[in-house]
């Protein structure tokens, strides 16, 4: 099992988690009001969801993926700032609590602290994969949206999820076969959580 069996055998709901309504609309501008917005509220407090799940990822990764995970971590810390200024600018509040369905994909990834860390890689790369694929479709994305799309999708990030997913191939080549079914569990439910996530742009907009 690698990471290129799973994309390749669980393509239909890989491909679920970025061709959603949201996602086209990004691309084309047909957006409620207000939906945009309320998407980025979810995923900043996503993105805190993750911070905390990374940082105890750190002292369960072997050495050599440690400074990868730091510097993700680093990024993430970077991604919020860049959302508070985005909502000053926006002129939109931050200061909100995560949607259930937010939580309960923070919930699962909080739960993976019980797992091996093989499973744990699996379903970090996932997330970060499903999320640049995902913007990557936007791409170039309506002008409103546009510098969303493009801080999405730059080199760095791309790089960075390449080294993800070297360091789960990695992990699962030294997996058996328990974690390794393990692993594939853990990628089919990102990708759910991931198609479910879009969804919540239009949880508070009444649509
Ligand atoms: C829902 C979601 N998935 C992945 C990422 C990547 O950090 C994000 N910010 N939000």
């Amino acid at each position: 099992m690698d990471t290129g069996k799973l994309l390749e055998k669980h393509a239909a709901p890989w491909r679920e988690a970025r061709e959603h309504p949201f996602v086209r609309g990004v691309r084309d501008g047909a957006l409620p009001e207000g939906a945009f917005e309320a998407w980025l509220v979810e995923d900043y407090l996503f993105v805190l969801g993750l911070l905390g799940f990374q940082s105890r990822l750190v002292p369960r990764a072997p050495r050599r993926d440690q400074a990868l995970i730091l510097g993700g971590l680093l990024a993430l810390e970077a991604e919020l700032t860049w959302f508070e200024r985005k909502a000053e600018e926006r002129d939109f509040s931050l200061d909100a609590h995560p949607h259930p369905d937010n939580e309960t994909y923070i919930r699962f990834l909080d739960q993976l602290e019980r797992e091996p860390y093989a499973v744990s890689a699996v379903a970090l790369w996932a997330v970060e994969q499903a999320y640049l694929d995902a913007w990557s479709s936007a791409s170039p994305g309506a002008r409103e949206y546009r510098e969303f799309v493009e801080h999405w999708t730059v080199p760095e990030f791309r790089d960075y999820v390449g080294s993800l997913r070297e360091a789960a191939d990695a992990a699962l080549a030294r997996s058996d076969e328990r974690t390794a079914h393990r692993a594939e569990a853990a990628f089919l439910s990102v990708a759910r959580l991931e198609r479910d996530f879009w969804g919540l742009a239009y949880a508070r907009v009444g649509v």
